[in-house]
């Protein structure tokens, strides 16, 4: 099949447990929960995104013809060494098109294979760190993984609730926008209230990489 990649870049997690980590990002064009459209903002499922995932005309981008020839510049983007290679594939909402043929693609060629999803689509089989971040209002089928990321505040999500949910992780990342300080402040509170939830910061934002 053919995959439709936004961007492909070399820089270190940003977010949630795996922060720090030199990771190849693998962002597909294209989400289910908004068009990419200013104009459509509003009204979208999802009225918050700090991402540009339309098109396929970003870094390293275009369309790859089958999971081999996406692996090979994943893993050209990630140069020489074996030691601890990691791809975070996100979006955009990867769960569009990320299937079993490019998961094991990447594993051949030595990868832990990370995503990236808002869980309204299940999580093809194989990935090694599941990370779901829920948007209020949606269908979430995805309630199982390694990290629950829960973009504050959110109106209409109750973190009480998402607690019942399977995962090791559970972090509130402040909703980064109009009001920063107001959302940083809210997430420390319900890190605060809440002990199971983990204060996640968008490291990559304070430090200028991508
Ligand atoms: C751009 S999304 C792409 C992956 C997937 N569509 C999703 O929503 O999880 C990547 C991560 O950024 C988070 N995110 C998006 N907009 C944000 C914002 N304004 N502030 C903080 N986190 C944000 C998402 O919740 C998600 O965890
Ligand atoms: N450095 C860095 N870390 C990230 N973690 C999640 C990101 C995303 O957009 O999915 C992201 C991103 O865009 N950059
Ligand atoms: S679901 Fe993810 S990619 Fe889609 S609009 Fe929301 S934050 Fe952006
Ligand atoms: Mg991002």
């Amino acid at each position: 099949m053919t995959y439709a990649v936004k961007e492909l870049f070399l820089t270190l997690q940003g977010e949630g447990v795996q922060a720090g980590s030199r990771a190849v990002f693998l962002r597909f064009a294209g989400c289910n929960l908004w068009s990419g459209r200013e104009q459509d903002r509003a009204e979208a499922q999802c009225g918050f995104c700090d991402t540009d995932f339309v098109g396929t005309d970003g870094p390293g981008g275009g369309k790859f013809a089958d999971a081999e020839a996406l692996a090979d510049a994943v893993e050209r983007k990630w140069g020489e060494g074996r030691d601890a290679r990691l791809v975070v594939i996100t979006g955009g909402e990867p769960m569009l098109q990320l299937d079993e043929a490019l998961v094991s693609a990447l594993h051949d060629r030595g990868f832990r294979v990370a995503v990236e999803t808002n869980g309204t689509l299940p999580a093809v089989a194989g990935l090694d760190w599941v990370c779901v971040s829920p948007k209020a209002g949606t269908d979430v089928v995805q309630r199982s993984g390694d990290e629950l990321k829960l973009v504050w505040p959110q109106p209409g999500i109750d973190p009480a609730e998402l607690e019942s949910w399977d995962f090791d992780h559970f972090l509130v990342q402040p909703m980064d926008g109009e009001d920063g300080k107001a959302a940083t402040d809210a997430a420390i509170r319900l890190a605060m209230e809440r002990p199971r939830w983990r204060l996640s910061l968008q490291a990559h934002k304070v430090v200028g990489l991508a």
